[in-house]
């Protein structure tokens, strides 16, 4: 442990600072397919009695139709976190109509491309503009890799456990400029350690043939319907999942918040050269927003996000220039198929224990080939996590993954227990003693348990349709109250006049709207 981190432990455990790690503030996303009671992509609008996709604040769509995504608010208590996300499971398992949530991250049996509907939000100018950057997705990257379903964890420290920190240091930055240092900080710690992420929670070491259209693989058959690899932990995070070839040269710069935002801005102005051949329009249609290596900041797929909530019509860049970073968004989080939120607590207790470390701990510049180095150990846990023996790269030496990943667990050992003096209890403890039973014993991993349950004699499709159908049962048993279900409706009948009155007062024309978009952010001061 270096000095800096014994110091701020030391500090953080005073008993009047205590209190501050109890005001992190913690929110879910989690996304999953619809299908019908066979297992097949239900093709079927967005059910109606949900509401607004558009204008819901908790129950939307991502890039399908039938890829539904539920949203948290952020709160205090990690516990409230995954209440209010089984909540919206259960109220949307009360409004399916003989549909199940598809219980992993990689997609169902899926049909033809052409069949796989894009998410539709109306017709007000944003709504349109949602649904052509989906477009635009179709043509760069196919619709079925987008049809993968992640869980997105969003992170904040107290901006009072910032300033304590930045007096006692003496750092004489300004307040905003500070806490944004410190995000980005906490960023380059998660890109040199987000591989431990993988091992300990990467659950997709499986997918249904048909994912990959044909195309060459390096993927084993397990069975006439499913191909693996043996110690793979998550094929979604690997080069085979929720990445893109056109964005490997892009790995944004963290050195500090204005190099970041100037990447991406850099990145939603150059033109991508097979991208222009498409062009923006095809037979008078918009088929994407422009012809730009990101359409927008959204289109970056990276496995942390620095965000700021936007005001409404701010772009996500823009917020964070103006007002710098106010949280961490994880996306590299697969959906634990055994688990009915996709997720749980000892996890979300882990995870906070995790990224407190990543951001109290030393976090020097990545440099001299440091950056290629995170990519490449990141990649190779996705792909061989579980090999035994396998060896990662630190330093430019070579460590087993599984003496790096106790030496990581015991740096973040005194993390947990500060957390848990905060708490008053035991759970990030018990919750890190977990994950290193699993360092010592990877047939603890979810991915090695998706794989015994697989190697028993079930395809992926009928682990997964179980899955789900126990997930169903499970939410189904314990309907909502009568006051909890009266405020999702209501919340309901407010997105759908939200959405009829932006569509009643829109004006002007959809392509000077997209215009302006564009230019919002390319006019933004450097
Ligand atoms: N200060 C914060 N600390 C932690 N989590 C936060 C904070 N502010 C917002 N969140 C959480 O971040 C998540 C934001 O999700 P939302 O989908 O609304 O925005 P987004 O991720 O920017 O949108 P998109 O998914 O379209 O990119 C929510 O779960 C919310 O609770
Ligand atoms: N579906 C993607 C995320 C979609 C998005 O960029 O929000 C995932 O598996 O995480
Ligand atoms: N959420 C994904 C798919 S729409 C993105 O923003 O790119």
């Amino acid at each position: 442990m270096s000095d800096l981190l014994s110091r701020r432990l030391h500090q953080l455990g005073e008993r009047a600072n205590l209190t501050l790690l109890s005001q992190c503030l913690h929110g879910i996303e989690r996304e999953c397919l619809r299908v019908d009671g066979n297992g097949q992509l239900a093709l079927t609008p967005h059910p109606q009695p949900l509401g607004s996709a558009l204008t819901h604040p908790q129950i939307t769509t991502d890039y399908s139709e039938s890829l539904l995504e539920f949203i948290t608010p952020a709160e205090a208590n990690p516990a409230d976190t995954l209440s209010d996300l089984d909540q919206i499971h259960r109220f949307v398992y009360s409004k399916l109509d003989g549909e199940l949530l598809w219980s992993p991250s990689m997609p169902c049996e899926l049909p033809d491309e052409d069949t796989i509907p894009i998410a539709r939000y109306g017709s007000s100018h944003i709504g349109e503009l949602k649904y052509v950057y989906r477009k635009g997705l179709a043509l760069r990257y196919g619709k079925t890799m987008q049809c993968i379903a992640g869980i997105h964890y969003n992170f904040s420290v107290p901006e009072a456990l910032w300033s304590l920190q930045q007096q006692a240091e003496g750092n004489t930055r300004n307040a905003r400029d500070y806490q944004s240092s410190r995000y980005i900080a906490l960023i380059r710690n998660f890109r040199r350690y987000s591989w431990l992420l993988m091992y300990l929670f990467g659950a997709s070491p499986a997918l249904h043939k048909g994912f990959m259209r044909g195309r060459p693989h390096q993927l084993q058959e397990l069975d006439a319907e499913t191909l693996y690899l043996p110690y793979a932990t998550s094929l979604r995070m690997s080069d085979l999942g929720y990445q893109s070839s056109a964005q490997s040269g892009l790995t944004p710069c963290y050195n500090d918040l204005a190099s970041y935002t100037d990447s991406l801005r850099q990145a939603v102005a150059t033109p991508y050269p097979e991208y222009v051949a498409a062009g923006t329009k095809k037979d008078g249609e918009w088929q994407q927003l422009n012809t730009n290596i990101l359409q927008i900041e959204n289109e970056y797929y990276s496995s942390i996000r620095p965000k700021r909530v936007t005001y409404s019509g701010e772009r996500p860049i823009q917020a964070l220039v103006a007002r710098g970073v106010q949280y961490v968004e994880v996306r590299c989080l697969d959906i634990n198929p055994f688990l009915p939120l996709g997720i749980d607590l000892t996890e979300a207790r882990f995870l906070d224990a995790f990224l407190l470390y990543c951001a109290f701990e030393e976090s020097p510049l990545l440099q001299n080939g440091e950056c290629g180095q995170c990519s490449s150990n990141f990649l190779k846990v996705v792909k061989e996590g579980r090999r035994p023996g396998l060896h990662l790269q630190r330093n430019g030496e070579q460590v087993t993954l599984q003496s790096w990943a106790e030496e990581l667990l015991e740096n973040i050992r005194p993390l947990a227990e500060v957390l848990d003096r905060s708490n008053g209890d035991h759970a990030h403890i018990e919750a890190l003693n977990a994950q290193l039973a699993k360092v010592a014993d990877s047939s603890l991993t979810p991915s090695a348990q998706v794989l015994a349950a697989l190697q028993k004699g079930q395809t992926f499709t009928e682990f997964a349709l179980k899955q789900s159908q126990l997930h169903a049962e499970y939410f189904r048993n314990q309907p909502l109250t009568a006051e909890q279900a009266a405020r999702f409706e209501s919340s309901v009948s407010q997105s759908i006049q939200e959405q009829a009155e932006l569509e009643a007062t829109e004006q002007g024309d959809f392509d000077n709207f997209v215009a302006a978009y564009q230019a919002s952010i390319l006019a933004l001061a450097v």
